[in-house]
């Protein structure tokens, strides 16, 4: 099956520019896929750059070397070499990005939070606020806390926000750095259930998931970021 996310000989370093021009190699020659209906996750230690990666794919951070190819309805884009009109236009349709934390705003309730990430993810109104309600109420979000904005909620509460905000539009491809890390055991597997939904539906979901069991609940083929270490590619 031809990819929906592919890494071709992918490196990155960091110029720190306050440290002298200390350079930070972190990834390099970096190649791998994710097709459509397949989970992967990205393992290895702290610091081996994995959320490095995810954020090439989401075109946060800039790559040195190597491509990044999604594949976009009928037509693919090199997310190394994009312009940025057309990074946001891959944001808007084909790629969401859950991360650990909810960039909360202020006075924003979380249910509109949520159901906004939906309109701008092409649900019409009512749909947005039908999903919306279900994926709250499936993350146990508690209805009291739908009406308020998310800045005074647990840590774990605002993580629910965030992962019904990055799922509930249907884009194709998943980036998932983390997004379990505040959730008890009960919320953890709700969020595999809707990985896993999301998957079944045909979604490529790549992953940082360090808990063992939320990743053997998504069942992810294993992706060893320590063969793209600098030191063995030096
Ligand atoms: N914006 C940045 N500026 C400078 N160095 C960075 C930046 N982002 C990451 N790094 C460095 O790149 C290396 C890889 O970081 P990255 O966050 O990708 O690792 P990771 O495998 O996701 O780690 P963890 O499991 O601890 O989250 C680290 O040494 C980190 O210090």
């Amino acid at each position: 099956m031809i990819a929906a996310l592919e890494f071709r000989d992918v490196a990155k370093s960091f110029t720190l520019h306050l440290r002298g021009g200390t350079v930070l190699p972190v990834v390099a020659g970096a190649s791998f896929s994710v097709a459509p209906g397949e989970c992967a996750v990205l393992w290895g230690p702290s610091g081996a750059g994995k959320s490095s990666l995810l954020r090439m794919a989401y075109g946060n951070y800039r790559c040195d070397a190597g491509d990044i190819i999604v594949r976009d309805g009928e037509r693919v884009v090199d997310v190394a070499r994009a312009a940025p009109r057309d990074v946001l236009a891959l944001r808007a349709r084909t790629m969401s990005y859950v991360s650990q934390f909810l960039r909360v705003i202020p006075r924003v309730s979380s249910r509109d939070v949520v159901e906004v990430a939906g309109r701008e993810g092409g649900l019409s109104e009512d749909q947005a606020r039908q999903r919306a309600g279900d994926l709250l109420a499936r993350l146990n979000l508690p209805e009291r806390l739908w009406g308020l904005p998310p800045a005074t909620f647990s840590g774990g509460e605002q993580q629910r926000v965030n992962i019904a905000k990055g799922l509930i539009a249907p884009r194709p491809i998943l980036l998932l750095d983390e997004p379990t890390a505040s959730l008890d055991a009960q919320n953890r597997a709700v969020v595999a259930e809707l990985v896993e939904e999301r998957r079944k539906a045909g979604a490529a979901i790549l992953g940082i998931v360090h808990d063992a069991a939320m990743r053997e609940a998504i069942g992810g083929r294993i992706i060893d970021v320590t063969r793209f270490g600098t030191a063995r590619a030096a």
